[in-house]
């Protein structure tokens, strides 16, 4: 018997400015999966290690460069982790997965967050495993150790997250298996071992309410920024004063965006930061200027702006005046040399979804 499902995940935007690895919102662009999986089409999954014939659509970020072999590519990792961590070695033969994949790649956007959340979730379909988004985002928090991503791409809307403290023992077994999903060198012999299944409960979260008049305008510069890099100039310790700056105007964020009329005068100065951003001028060109030259006044619509994730997106809310405000940004990234590219987007309310066929 053929089966056949289709896996459909949001990009995303973490921070919102002062909400460093707390704050996400799940936007209206779309990971999309069509999986098939037909015994009688094995021969034509015999080339890959475990069965599976993976593709991109041609104009999906990334086309020309993820790997395509199952235990290279990052959503079939994450699928075969899951899997293995319950008992099933490799996809049933004749497993055919086409990705299409509008995320740009290290933009900011959470193109690493939907890859993994689409993993799970795949791992789960295929294994028949029967889990629960709370525990799928369980075996998401063991991949990408920050919460603000994967949680909105799993849930959608406007989410707040934390990771709970592990204990000792729950430590111990917090190794990311990758090791075992992915036996040394990329695409060897699967070594058999079975990964330890994740803790449960290890992220908490809730959902805002969120004004739909608020868009989201992605400004996207035609450069990667690896989030591990990103996060690689942040300093190991803060002052008493910017721990309170960030605190305050995160409190007082989360629920100025479900206020209506949204409030320019309240959104604008609680989406500063001084945790992140100040740290990452240095990765991004021009990025103090833009953020502190584009103002309500000067833009009227405009409701603040701040990096979207680890960057290099700009993402800046508003009501109205979208494409002036993007162009403003776009000309100011120009005068630095880089190009961009921006989206109109609106949050995706729903999350990661599945549909079968
Ligand atoms: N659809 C995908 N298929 C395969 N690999 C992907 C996919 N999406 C992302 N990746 C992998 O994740 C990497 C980007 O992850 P990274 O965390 O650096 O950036 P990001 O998730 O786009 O940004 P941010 O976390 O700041 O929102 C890519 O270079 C690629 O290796
Ligand atoms: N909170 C994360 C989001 C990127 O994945 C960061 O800013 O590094």
């Amino acid at each position: 018997m053929v089966r056949s499902f289709s896996i459909k995940v949001p990009a995303s935007s973490a921070n919102i400015g002062p909400g460093y690895d707390v704050l996400g919102i799940g936007l209206s662009l779309f990971l999309e999966l069509q999986v098939s999986i037909d015994p009688k089409a094995a021969k034509d999954t015999n080339d890959d290690p475990n069965n599976c014939k993976l593709t991109y659509t041609e104009n999906s970020a990334g086309f020309e460069t993820v790997p395509l072999k199952s235990d290279a590519n990052l959503i079939t990792r994450t699928a075969l982790y899951v899997m293995r961590c319950n008992a099933i070695r490799n996809f049933p033969s004749g497993t055919k997965i086409k990705v299409h994949n509008p995320i740009p790649l290290g933009r900011g956007l959470g193109s690493s967050g939907a890859a993994v959340v689409a993993g799970v979730l795949l791992g789960n379909e295929v294994g028949q495993l029967g889990f629960s988004k709370d525990r799928m985002l369980d075996y998401c928090l063991m991949i990408e150790r920050h919460p603000d991503n994967i949680t909105a791409a799993m849930m959608g809307g406007f989410c707040g997250s934390f990771l709970r403290d592990l204990t000792p023992q729950e430590v111990e077994r917090r190794e990311i298996p990758l090791a075992e999903v992915l036996p040394e060198p990329c695409g060897g012999e699967d070594t058999g071992l079975v990964p330890p299944l994740p803790p449960t409960d290890i992220g908490r979260h809730v959902k805002y309410n969120w004004n739909p008049k608020i868009k989201c305008i992605a400004i996207i510069p035609r450069f990667e920024l690896s989030t591990a890099d990103s996060r690689g100039v942040l300093p190991k310790a803060y002052t008493t004063q910017d721990v309170v700056f960030n605190l305050q105007r995160l409190a007082v964020l989360t629920n100025a965006l479900t206020l209506d009329p949204p409030s320019a005068p309240l959104i604008y100065p609680a989406m500063q930061d001084r945790v992140h951003q100040p740290y990452r001028k240095t990765l991004v060109p021009g990025l103090t200027e833009i953020l502190s030259s584009l103002t309500p006044s000067t833009f009227p619509g405009l409701l603040g702006i701040c990096l979207s994730g680890a960057g290099p997106t700009i993402l800046a809310l508003a009501t109205e005046n979208f494409e002036d405000i993007a162009q403003e940004i776009i000309n100011r990234f120009s005068k630095k040399n880089v190009e961009c590219s921006w989206e109109l987007l609106e949050l995706a309310y729903e999350g990661a979804t599945v549909e079968h066929l």
